[in-house]
């Protein structure tokens, strides 16, 4: 892959455009080429007239401004953006094996090594995010891309803002992921930390493993088992799996397990080996 031109402005016609890869709220996601060097990225096309309509510009300038000082093997690149007279192009980077969420459906639930191995990758990138003093606020698994060589890539920093923060934007999808202090934030100090990203952690940690979000329920049965931190684990989840769950989905952001300890976790390094000789003994394991 040869390196984008370090053009000052980037305009359409530097662009082959290919194949929909996708299409959100606000736009879709095209595959495309530019043309001086070859360079194979995404373009996320947004509509601005939709983005007003959406009252979500703030949103998108806040996106473009936080994505595009990150650099980490595991956080979406975005290169680059311009726009012309009706839309905002985002020049992303293109994960080559797509969404996460399609291949969490495709296989129900992942085996415990490959749920361990993309939660260290998670909390690397989160480890990364929170130095930077930016939460992204909305983990989960529609917003992970997985790239060429299986790594998956956080994307989508359109709820990512900096660290503390009290704005009480209206959330719309899933409350899944949502911590209690967002949900029903307490009175004296409704500030919350970088840490809200350390509960959506444990519950996308539930989720690769029992193939369902774990206070899943009606939106208002979802938000009253999440403010009492209510949920089981199933008898088929390992027991360290368990532990790591149950020290991320803790109703007291302070009392979360921090995310050196994370990857630290005996879960974790059970299935996360480094170094040749241990990369031998884990082919050698047959695994994939
Ligand atoms: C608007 C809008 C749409 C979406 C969701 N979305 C993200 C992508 C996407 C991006 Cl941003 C980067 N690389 C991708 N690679 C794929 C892909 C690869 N394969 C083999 N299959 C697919 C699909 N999709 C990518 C597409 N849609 N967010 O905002």
């Amino acid at each position: 892959q040869p390196p984008l031109p370090k053009a000052k402005e980037f305009h359409l016609g530097m662009f082959e455009i290919g194949k929909p890869l996708g299409k959100g709220k606000f736009g879709r996601v095209y595959l495309a080429r530019e043309r001086s060097t070859g360079f194979v990225c995404a373009l996320k096309v947004l509509h601005k007239t939709e983005l007003q309509q959406g009252k979500v510009e703030k949103q998108v300038r806040r996106e473009i401004e936080i994505q595009s000082n990150l650099a980490h093997p595991n956080i979406l690149r975005l290169y680059g953006h311009f726009h012309d007279s009706k839309r905002i192009f985002l020049i992303l980077e293109f994960a080559g094996k797509g969404e996460l969420y399609k291949h969490l459906r495709k296989a129900q639930k992942f085996p415990e090594w490959q749920a361990a191995q993309y939660i260290a990758q998670m909390a690397s990138a989160l480890k990364y995010l929170h130095k930077k003093h930016v939460m992204h606020r909305d983990i989960k698994p529609e917003n992970i891309l997985v790239g060429l060589h299986g790594e998956i890539k956080i994307s989508d920093f359109g709820w990512s803002v900096h660290a503390p923060n009290n704005r009480r934007n209206t959330m719309c999808g899933t409350l899944d992921y949502l911590p209690p202090e967002m949900i029903k934030p307490n009175r004296e100090e409704n500030w919350y930390s970088e840490k809200v990203d350390l509960w959506s952690l444990g519950v996308l940690t539930y989720e690769f493993l029992v193939g369902e979000a774990p206070f899943e329920d009606t939106p208002v049965m979802t938000q009253r088992r999440i403010a009492r931190g209510e949920m089981s684990v199933p008898s088929f989840v390992s027991a360290e799996a368990r532990d790591l769950i149950k020290r991320l989905l803790v109703l007291d952001p302070e009392k979360r397990i921090p995310l050196e300890e994370v990857e630290k976790h005996p879960w974790i390094l059970k299935h996360c080996v480094k170094g040749e000789r241990a990369f031998q003994r884990a082919s050698g394991d047959g695994k994939k």
